[in-house]
């Protein structure tokens, strides 16, 4: 064989053509300033646009056999290779959030989207950094509940991404899939859609640095929770039930979806709404209309922390129709009985950070 040089070298490696433009790959300035020679050894590096270049090992492959077949069967060619752009690291959803907590129920109508509103009102009233997302697809009721139904939603750019800027109110940052659709419509929305909508509302809007990310999830198991156990690592879930007997089976389903095989999202606690009536006028007054103790039996044959237990007031109702959430008002009954399910989570959150690892995000099949 004869002695190889680096001309020698390039002028084999022209016969390699870059599919993409017909052009040769020495032409292309694809080859580095590398070459190095040891007898019949030959090691240099082909440097390629993008990480990701389709044809990176067609052109390895191609130049191994160019050296070969025009200077000698006998060349030992090793070749790395490179890219001018250097490998985008996957952005992690939310990276500027602390906390992200699912706040779910096993059936519709038990008042877990009150629960998630007044919580996030009231972690907010706490001094914390809030966001509320409305996953809610059956029925987006956050705009409702914060009086911000007319409002739009606008974006800008960071970093050279626009994003979507969450609502601001009460101190809680806030976007809902209502946004997105006309209320009418959100429920037609099937699968794909819906999840795509719901990716968007999380890693393409602007939701900064937050101490505590709730999403109020669709009643029951859905798609739904699916993308999103796989789109984010939740730190823990909060089950909202009420205390009818017939609610444990219910609650049971709300948990298995976290707990399941592949889903690893530690359950923060039981809140039990609607625990008792109270009159307005008669606030030391408790009628127990579903049962009594109902929740904290629940979460004890659940093997959950109960959270707190919110009574039935007709000032929660209206708060909610009105568009101001009790939570607003820490003296009153509703007002510190959020207050108290707000300081349970967060030391639920601290306790679940400090004992056990961070959730695993769920990974697509
Ligand atoms: N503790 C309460 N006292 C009085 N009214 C309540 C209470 N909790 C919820 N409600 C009322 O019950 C209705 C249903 O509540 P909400 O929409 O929060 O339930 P949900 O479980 O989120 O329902 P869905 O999952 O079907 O959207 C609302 O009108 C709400 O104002």
């Amino acid at each position: 064989m004869e002695r190889l040089y680096p001309n020698l070298i390039l002028d084999a490696l022209r016969n390699v053509r870059y599919p993409g433009n017909g052009r040769d790959i020495v032409d292309l300035d694809m080859i580095a300033d590398d070459i190095r020679i040891d007898g019949p050894k030959v090691s240099f590096t082909i440097v390629f646009d993008k990480p990701t270049d389709p044809f990176m090992k067609s052109i390895v492959k191609a130049a191994e056999a160019a050296l070969r077949t025009y200077i000698s069967p006998e060349v030992e060619p090793t070749i790395a290779t490179a890219s001018r752009q250097p490998e985008q690291k996957a952005q992690p959803m939310l990276p500027g959030v602390k906390n992200i907590i699912g706040v779910s129920s096993g059936k519709g109508g038990v008042g877990k989207s009150t629960v998630a509103v007044n919580l996030a009102v009231a972690l907010a009233q706490e001094g914390y950094r809030v966001g509320l997302l409305d996953a809610d697809i059956f029925g987006p009721s956050l705009p409702k509940m914060f009086g911000v139904e007319d409002e739009q939603v606008y974006m800008h750019e960071v970093d050279g991404r626009a994003l979507i800027i969450p609502l601001e109110k009460y101190g809680v940052k806030l976007l809902s899939i209502g946004f997105l659709v006309d209320k009418d419509s959100a429920v037609l929305w099937r699968g794909g859609m819906a999840s795509n909508a719901l990716r968007q509302l999380i890693g393409e809007a602007d939701w900064g640095e937050l101490d505590y990310f709730l999403i109020d999830m669709p009643p029951g198991t859905s798609d739904i929770h699916l993308t999103l156990v796989q789109t984010l690592a939740i730190t823990g879930a909060v089950i909202v039930s009420t205390p009818q007997e017939v609610a444990l089976a219910d609650a049971r389903k709300g948990i298995s979806m976290f707990t399941g095989e592949k889903v690893n999202v530690p359950i923060l606690g039981l809140v039990e709404n609607m625990a008792w009536f109270t009159p307005e006028r008669h606030p030391d007054e408790r009628y127990y209309i579903f049962g009594r103790e109902g929740g904290v039996k629940l979460a004890q044959q659940l093997g959950v922390r109960l959270l707190g237990q919110i009574p039935v007031v007709e000032s929660i109702c209206e708060g909610g129709d009105e568009g101001r959430p009790v939570a607003l008002d820490g003296s009153s009954i509703t007002g510190q009985a959020f207050r108290h399910v707000a300081r349970e989570v967060v030391d639920a959150c601290n306790r679940r950070n400090g004992t056990l690892p961070p959730t695993i995000k769920v990974s697509l099949q």
